[in-house]
C-alpha cells in the first residue's frame, strides 16, 4: 500500500520537493483559514507581550500541512526550530539535553508526539507548564529531586492521531487546532502555486483536474501534479492540458474522486460480501488483506469525508453515493 499513488503518507519521493514547495509564512499558507485566523492573533500577542507562544498541538491525517504549520509557527514569531518526534526521544535525558539547550521563546516541535514514551512525557509535564526540569539526583534514601529553571518556550506538537494522546499532555496544550481536508478551490490553488514554482506549464482546467482527485490532501495533489507533469512531458509538449491530466490520471488508475484499484476492492468486497454493511474493520481488513490500522489511518478517512462510508455502532456502511459512484445497485431492503 506504500506505493499507493493517493496515499496520503510521505513518500521517497516527496521528499525533496516538498521542502521547496513547503509554504513558510502564513500568507503562503492556503485554506486552515480559521486555524490561520487564530494563531496569526496568538503570533501577534505573543510578539507583543514578548513571552513565548502558548504550546500548540496541531492534529490530523497525514499530508494536510501539520509540519508545515510547525515550521511557519517559528519563523512567524522569529525564533529557531528544533524538530524532534516522539520515538526518537528515547530517554528522559534525551528530551532533557533538548529542552535546555533552547532559547527563549524557540519553538520544539515534537511529530508523532503521541509515540512519546511514558517516562519521557512525564519530564514533558513541568516542563510545559512551569518551564522547569525536575531531575532526580542520587540514588536510594539520599536520592532528592532538584528543579532546574528552562527558558520559556513553545512546544508544537503535531499528531494523526489525537484519540491517542494521554489527558495530562492534551491539557498542557493552549491551543489545539484539527485540520480538515481541502476545499477543491484550495487545492486547485495549491496545484497552481507548485506548477509556477516548479516551471510547468499549465493550461485551461488542469488544476481543477488534479484537485478534484486529491483526497483534500495537499501532499497527494504535489504528487499527481508531478506524475502529470511526466506523461505531458514525455507524450506531449510539456504542456499540462486538462486532457493530458485526464488521461495521464486514467493510466494511474485514480478515479475521478481520487479512489484507486484500493478503495474500489475495499467498497465492492464490503458491498458483495456483506451486503454493503455494517461489517467491523478487522473483519474488512481480513477481507482484502490489509492491515485494520491502514484502513482506518489511510483510507477510511477520506471515504467518510466524502460520504462514501458511514461509521456506526455496528461498523462501516457503504452509502448510497458510494454504490451510485461505482455503478452497482443497491440492494434490496427486506
Ligand atoms: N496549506 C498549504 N498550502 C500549500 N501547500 C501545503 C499546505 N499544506 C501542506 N502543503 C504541502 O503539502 C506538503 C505536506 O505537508 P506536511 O508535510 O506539512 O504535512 P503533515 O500534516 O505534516 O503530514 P504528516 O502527517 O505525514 O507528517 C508540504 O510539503 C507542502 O508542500
Ligand atoms: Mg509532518
Amino acid at each position: 500500500m506504500e506505493d499507493r499513488i493517493i496515499s496520503a503518507n510521505l513518500m521517497m519521493e516527496d521528499q525533496a520537493v516538498e521542502l521547496s514547495l513547503r509554504p513558510r509564512y502564513l500568507a503562503e499558507y492556503i485554506g486552515q483559514n480559521q486555524i490561520k485566523e487564530n494563531l496569526k492573533i496568538y503570533i501577534e500577542a505573543a510578539k507583543m507581550r514578548k513571552e513565548a507562544l502558548d504550546h500548540v498541538l496541531l492534529y490530523g491525517p497525514p499530508g494536510l500541512g501539520k509540519t508545515t504549520l510547525a515550521n511557519i509557527i517559528a519563523n512567524e514569531l522569529g525564533v529557531n526550530l528544533r524538530t524532534t518526534s516522539g520515538p526518537a526521544i528515547e530517554r528522559p535525558g534525551d528530551l532533557a539535553a533538548l529542552l535546555t539547550n533552547l532559547q527563549e521563546g524557540d519553538v520544539l516541535f515534537i511529530d508523532e508526539i503521541h509515540r512519546l514514551h511514558r517516562t519521557v512525557e512525564e519530564v514533558l509535564y513541568p516542563a510545559m507548564e512551569d518551564f522547569a526540569l525536575d531531575i532526580m539526583i542520587g540514588k536510594g534514601p539520599s536520592a532528592r529531586s532538584v528543579r532546574l529553571d528552562l527558558p520559556p518556550f513553545t512546544l508544537v506538537g503535531a499528531t494523526t492521531r489525537a484519540g491517542l494522546l494521554s489527558a495530562p499532555l492534551r491539557d498542557r496544550f493552549g491551543v489545539v487546532s484539527r485540520l480538515e481536508f481541502y476545499a477543491q478551490d484550495e487545492l486547485s490553488f495549491i496545484v497552481s502555486r507548485t506548477a509556477d514554482i516548479l516551471g510547468i506549464p499549465l493550461t485551461g482546467d488542469a488544476s481543477d483536474e488534479i484537485a478534484l482527485r486529491s483526497r483534500g490532501t495537499p501532499r497527494i495533489a504535489n504528487r499527481l501534479m508531478k506524475r502529470v507533469r511526466d506523461f505531458a512531458q514525455v507524450q506531449g509538449d510539456g504542456m499540462v492540458t486538462p486532457e493530458i491530466t485526464r488521461e495521464a490520471l486514467q493510466r494511474l488508475q485514480v478515479d475521478p474522486m481520487g479512489l484507486d484499484l484500493i478503495d474500489h476492492k475495499m467498497l465492492r468486497a464490503m458491498i458483495m460480501s456483506f451486503r454493503g454493511g455494517p461489517v467491523g474493520v478487522d473483519t474488512i481488513a481480513a477481507t482484502i488483506g490489509e492491515e485494520s490500522q491502514t484502513i482506518e489511518d489511510v483510507y477510511e478517512p477520506y471515504l467518510l469525508q466524502i460520504g462514501f462510508l458511514q461509521r456506526t455502532q455496528r461498523g462501516r456502511v457503504v452509502t448510497p453515493a458510494a454504490y451510485a459512484h461505482l455503478g452497482l445497485p443497491m440492494p434490496e431492503k427486506n
